[in-house]
């Protein structure tokens, strides 16, 4: 690893603050060694003694209390993280309240405690410590520790913090609760040790992990968009939050500011789990970066504090209960309220209609803005600020809890704001629930699946509400299956102007196809290999249009000493010197290369044309790219001014060179002649560089979107305020834009440059993740392999069935090129052993199964824990017979709820949007106007008007 034997001199060196400590500093940044704590041993089969636990419990108290005292002292003698942005981000997500610090200060009491009776406790392996501390059930049992005891008094409306949700275990789903567990933790120790393989060696490094299996090539989803993405996101936050451990003083840092090491194990705290570089990275070895921040997260104490192995603690309620928008405690939840009419508090802006989320208190202590005008958001969650388009659908949820504020009280004009505030929450939460039952869930992991796990949506009400089923967050889905939606994240965020109308970004694999559809309104040229004679096909309105006019309209012929195109018109120019004849090699070779493009694909174009589908798109699709590939690509829009590319990495700007300078045909919007030149030895080269990254198109109704890196825009979301318009912009922008496909492949932009801030590099997400999942010691890929009723893999060979070498898909012919599809023969690689792999990593292997964007594994974890957090949420909103329940009228409204409604009804200038709001536009999925109600119905609140006050 990188650490490379520091003394202490060195160091003092580095931090001049620290040299004027020294003397302090040996006593001091000593960690606390358990072994010195330990006088005796106690043997199997003696009874463990009440005062040798009292004994322990004193003991781990000193370990925890003198561990929190170092860690204060390392901040404030100068190891913080002041000088190491992309470090200090990690942290926004936020300091605990005091009643969650005083339940984690409980829990590494009771964890040190549990490691002291554990070495007294000789002799044990881990698993028959654990068995033998279950059957003993030893707690902490202490004045100033008391269990959780939580009063409940019945009421329509959910708790702000989740509690009394289950009237027999109020405690569970609150905010603070520990996460729940489907497996065995795989602590080295049994306890909280991080995980080390079989072989007991250290587990591959995960920054590794992350380049050779997640490597930086985005492939875009061919139907899902970004809100897909967006609301994914949102959810997760609705369900969860795990905070990192913090001193009193700020956040810790276990790197050298710089990230050029680690620091030396007596300066570290001890939650520093801090990720190693190697010095061949692929990316950071360009920036002498070696050592990634990384801490472990806050755990929480069991609900009767009894000892045993760590579980870490959800910081937000588990339910889904709209807990981003309204807040996990009722301090919060009071800050973002105005108090009268039911309203939350929101801001107004000069020339929008709609308002915008609050400003924070602090803004530099939650958001890394340019200039202090820049906006900074404060919501229910400490995440709002994390990227624009979060902020965005956080203010969608916000003016959708007002507006239905506004009509509820305008049907009922006595009801208290009180009263307005909790109905208008119940509506909306309700909206959330069921946009993600009825829309999200199906859209990304399919119908069938959902049924098999009964959660499919109903027509009306539920009667499953189950009392003993456990709302709380299972670990592996926070911790590892969840998280295999980051590969879904895009580059870019797309800005969209209401005339905007369809740029397309290309990138050679699944979406590519689609170059076809911009086809359409221009023009294609196919040359092909035996390049005799180059066909320039003007496209009709529709499929078989296309092919006459191919015959009708122009031919564009191209001698082989080939210097310009002639273009002849055949309908205009009539002479009566030429024999109309047909020419015998026409009809005999040329013309006929017409029957690839009528055996593969028939190509449908409504007259309103926005998008043509190509049919029996298969393998075919990939050879038709071959054909471009190997000859040329002419992109032509008849009024073309100017495209925009950004976050094109090096390569866009290459691109853009190499278009004007190697090849372009020039159409002049009177088009009567096409230029084009044939590419030399440059060709090759650009083609290269088109496949690794994008083309975009811009087809002559083109008006431009534009781009901005994601990683110039973490904890900024100015991108929602730089016009009037660009709210709505993001708006259609994100509706519009293709999300990568959920693979093994991830953007840049979160996998070296998460939280990047000025510098010029950042975390690493997936290297984050493949940590934290170790962190919470989630058992191995192979033992959920097991839970999820698939065979333990022995070999890594027995993998094959879930990680077939050779997946039939549109990247095969990446996967050629590319090691990374040798998913099995990377994974040997990387780990020793079978039983070694992550979770994380063996799930996000996987091949989807049918219908899903998940694999076995994963698709196991993601619908056990939607089936616990609906059926195990009395208030969950389609449950019926229930004193809280919706009436029949209400819950038929509730269910019209959809993305594209909450949109239409949530911005100042989006008219119109697909249907399916999680899908891009298709011919499938067109837009529709927003005031077509039928194409897009309204939740109509009539249903709540109630003819008294009493009511
Ligand atoms: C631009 C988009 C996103 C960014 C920048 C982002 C970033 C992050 C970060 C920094 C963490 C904390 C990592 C750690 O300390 O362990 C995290 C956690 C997580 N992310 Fe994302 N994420 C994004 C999108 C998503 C999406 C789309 C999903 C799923 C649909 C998702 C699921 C999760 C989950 C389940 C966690 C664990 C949450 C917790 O318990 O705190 N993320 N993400
Ligand atoms: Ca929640």
């Amino acid at each position: 690893c990188c650490l490379c034997g520091w003394d202490l001199g060195d160091l003092f060196d580095i931090s001049p603050i620290l040299s004027g400590t020294k003397s302090l500093l040996e006593d001091l940044f000593k960690p606390c060694s358990l072994a010195d704590l330990i006088d005796t041993n106690i043997q199997e089969d003696e009874p463990i003694l009440s005062d040798v636990v009292a004994d322990c419990v004193r003991r781990g108290r000193e370990l925890s209390r003198a561990a929190r005292r170092r860690g204060n002292e390392l901040v404030s003698n100068g190891i913080s993280l002041e000088d190491y942005p992309p470090g200090i981000m990690h942290f926004f997500s936020g300091d605990l309240p005091s009643d969650m610090k005083k339940a984690s200060e409980t829990s590494n009491e009771i964890l040190a405690a549990t490691k002291l009776l554990q070495m007294k406790y000789s002799g044990s392996t881990p698993n028959t410590f654990l068995s033998f501390l279950e059957h003993q059930g030893i707690r902490l049992k202490d004045s100033s520790c008391q269990p959780v005891r939580i009063s409940c008094c019945d009421s329509k409306y959910r708790s702000i913090d989740g509690s009394c949700n289950n009237e027999e275990h109020p405690e569970w789903g609150r905010r603070g609760a520990p996460f729940t567990r489907i497996a065995t933790p795989r602590y080295a120790d049994g306890i909280y040790a991080m995980p080390v393989g079989r072989s007991g060696r250290q587990l591959p490094n995960p920054r590794v992990l992350s380049t050779r299996l997640f490597s930086d090539q985005p492939i875009l989803s061919r139907e899902l968009n970004n809100m897909n993405m967006q609301w994914g996101q949102f959810i997760t936050h609705d369900l969860q939050l795990q905070n990192m451990e913090v001193t009193d003083k700020g956040g810790i840092q276990c790197c050298l500011a710089d990230g050029k090491d680690m620091l030396p194990q007596e300066w570290q705290n001890e939650k520093c789990i801090p990720i190693c570089v190697p010095e061949d990275d692929p990316f950071y070895r360009y920036h002498g970066v070696k050592c990634l921040n990384f801490v472990r997260s806050v755990t929480a104490p069991k609900d009767d504090y009894s000892f045993g192995y760590a579980e870490q603690m959800n910081t937000v309620t588990s339910y889904i209960d709209g807990s981003p928008i309204y807040g996990s405690d009722k301090k919060l939840a009071s800050k973002l309220r105005t108090f009268v009419g039911g309203k939350l508090k929101q801001e107004s802006r000069k020339d929008c209609i709609r308002g915008f989320l609050p400003t924070a208190s602090d803004k530099s202590a939650t958001c890394d803005l340019r200039n202090s005008s820049e906006p900074c958001y404060l919501a229910g969650d400490v995440r709002i600020n994390q990227t624009p388009t979060l902020a965005m659908l956080h203010t969608l949820l916000l003016r959708e809890h007002n507006r239905v504020a506004d009509v509820l009280s305008d049907l009922n004009p006595l009801w208290s704001d009180e009263r307005l505030y909790q109905e208008a929450r119940r509506v909306v939460v309700a909206e959330i629930q069921h946009i993600t039952y009825q829309e999200w869930l199906p859209t990304n992991f399919g119908e069938q699946y959902l049924r098999s796990y009964r959660i499919s949506p109903s027509s009306l009400y539920t009667h499953d509400y189950r009392g003993d089923v456990n709302p709380g967050v299972i670990n592996s889905f926070g911790a590892a299956a969840f998280r295999y939606l980051h590969t879904v994240v895009s580059d870019n965020i797309m800005l969209c102007p209401s005339s905007y109308s369809a740029a397309y970004l290309y990138r050679f694999g699944a979406a590519a196809f689609r170059y076809l559809h911009t086809v359409v309104s221009d023009n294609i040229m196919l040359c092909p290999s035996s390049y005799s004679a180059a066909y320039l096909y003007r496209f009709g309105a529709a499929a078989f249009r296309y092919l006459h006019t191919v015959v009708s309209d122009n031919i564009m012929l191209c001698p082989s000493s080939y210097s310009a195109a002639i273009l002849h018109t055949v309908v205009s120019d009539y002479r009566g010197d030429v024999n109309p004849g047909v020419i015998n090699s026409f009809g005999a070779a040329a013309f006929r290369y017409l029957h690839t493009v009528v055996s593969d694909n028939i190509m449908l174009c409504p007259s309103s044309y926005s998008a043509a589908y190509l049919y029996r798109f298969g393998a075919a699709a990939f050879r038709y790219l071959h054909t471009v590939v190997s000859d040329n690509i002419m992109l032509c829009p008849s009024s073309y001014s100017a495209a925009y590319l950004y976050r094109f990495g090096a390569a866009a700007f290459r691109y853009l060179h190499t278009v004007v300078s190697d090849n372009i045909m020039l159409c002049p919007s009177s088009y009567s002649a096409a230029y084009l030149y044939r590419f030399g030895a440059a060709a090759f080269r650009y083609l290269h560089t088109v496949v690794s990254d994008n083309i975009m198109l811009c087809p002559s109704s083109y008006s431009a979107a534009y781009l901005y890196r994601l990683s110039d825009y973490y904890f900024n979301p100015s991108l929602l305020e730089l016009t009037p318009d660009s709210f709505d912009d993001v708006v259609r922008g994100i509706v519009a834009q293709n999300a990568g496909e959920a693979d093994p492949f991830c953007s840049g932009e979160i996998s070296n440059l998460l939280f990047k801030s000025r510098n010029k590099w950042g975390m690493d997400l997936i290297a984050m993740d493949i940590q934290r999942g170790r962190d919470h010691g989630i058992a191995s890929y192979n033992d959920y392999r097991e839970i999820c009723g698939l065979q333990r893999a022995r070999t890594f060979q027995d993998l094959a069935n879930e990680m077939s070498q050779d997946v039939t898909n549109i990247i095969s012919e990446l996967k050629k090129k590319n090691p990374i599809f040798q998913r099995i023969t990377a994974l040997q690689y990387v780990y020793e052993c079978v039983d070694d792999i992550d979770l994380f990593v063996g799930g996000s292997l996987e091949r989807a199964v049918h219908g899903s964007i998940l694999g076995h594994t994963f698709q196991c974890i993601v619908a056990e824990q939607f089936y616990r957090t609906r059926i195990g949420d009395r208030y969950f909103y389609d449950n019926g017979e229930m004193p809280h329940s919706f009436t029949p009228d209400q819950l038929k409204e509730i269910k019209k709820a959809s993305m594209a409604r909450l949109i239409c009804d949530n911005t100042d200038g989006v008219h119109y949007v697909q249907r399916k709001a999680f899908e891009v536009e298709s011919a499938y999925n067109p837009k529709y106007k927003c005031d077509d109600y039928n194409a897009i119905p309204y939740v109509d609140l009539t249903a709540w008007k109630k003819p008294t006050i009493f009511d």
